[in-house]
């Protein structure tokens, strides 16, 4: 194990709040609210999912270039294209990295994939602050992702309040049990989705086994999406025998130089 896999997660939180420090300095609160309020409604991005759910594996297709753990995943990227490609493929929803340093993403993208499609999107990005949330329905995000790694128990709570406010969806992000625990002490009722990360932020493996095993500790009802390390048809199927019918795919689906023929033989 590298040290800079180690700190991965603090390295990025590192620079988010500096980043976080740069938007108080160049705007206000009642400017991001102001134009979060302009944006049209949200589309739904948990009932997207859930009518995909319904009957069969119902797809967040993500944007990413590059990530910490791949370098450059796609030269030749164009997130309106892609957005179009993925809901022709049968997406239900969208993923688009906003983070710029590590993920080489950016707010641009977003709003070019979400004007490309009819599809709801989530800002894949670290969020730790209210400025952040109300920024991501700003930009015209449907969506937020809170990874419990990088908060404590009321944090969590405060920000999916917030987003909640902001009409947007949430995505609660876990990769183990004592995460789980984090998130179920935040008490957040049951309006969330959770998404277990089957890629382990220290050695950067993936393994499906992290989402089934932690299937039997969760709450009746919970809304789970497997996220990370999906590429075959046969991950997809291992997936639904378990009862696991929400699926967030980034870098199998990038690769492809026909992202939609790669998603419709991955769920079939
Ligand atoms: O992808 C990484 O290398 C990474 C490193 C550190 C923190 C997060 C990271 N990825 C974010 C994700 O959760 C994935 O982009 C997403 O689940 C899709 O995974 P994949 O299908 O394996 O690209």
């Amino acid at each position: 194990m590298s040290a800079q896999h180690h700190d991965i997660l603090d390295t990025i939180l590192a620079r988010k709040r500096e980043e976080i420090a740069a938007l108080r300095e160049r705007t206000t609160l009642a400017e991001l609210q102001r134009r979060a309020a302009a944006q049209d409604a949200p589309r739904g991005f948990a009932g997207a999912l859930q009518a995909k759910a319904r009957t069969g594996a119902a797809v967040i297709a993500e944007i990413k270039r590059a990530s910490p753990s791949k370098g450059l995943i796609r030269a030749d990227f164009d997130a309106a294209w892609l957005a179009q490609e993925y809901e022709a493929g049968g997406a239900a929803c969208l993923s688009v990295l906003t983070d710029r340093d590590f993920f080489q993403g950016g707010d641009e993208y977003l709003i070019a994939a979400r004007a490309a499609c009819s599809l709801p999107v989530i800002r894949k990005d670290f969020i730790i602050d209210e400025w952040q949330v109300v920024e991501a329905r700003a930009i015209g995000a449907d969506c937020i992702l809170l990874i419990a790694a990088a908060l404590s128990a009321s944090r969590l709570r405060e920000l999916h309040h917030c987003a909640l406010e902001q009409e947007l969806d949430v995505l609660v992000e876990i990769h183990d049990g004592a995460e789980l625990d984090l998130v179920l002490s935040a008490d957040l009722g049951s309006d969330y989705l959770l998404g277990i990360n089957n890629r382990n932020l220290r050695s950067f493996e993936t393994s499906l086994d992290t989402t089934l095993d932690l299937l039997a500790r969760l709450p009746a009802a919970t809304e789970v999406v497997t996220e990370s390390g999906i590429g075959a048809p046969a991950d997809v199927q291992r997936m639904l025998s378990a009862g696991v019918r929400r699926f967030l795919v980034g870098e199998s689906l990038m690769r492809q130089p026909r992202p939609s023929e790669a998603l419709r033989a991955l769920i079939g």
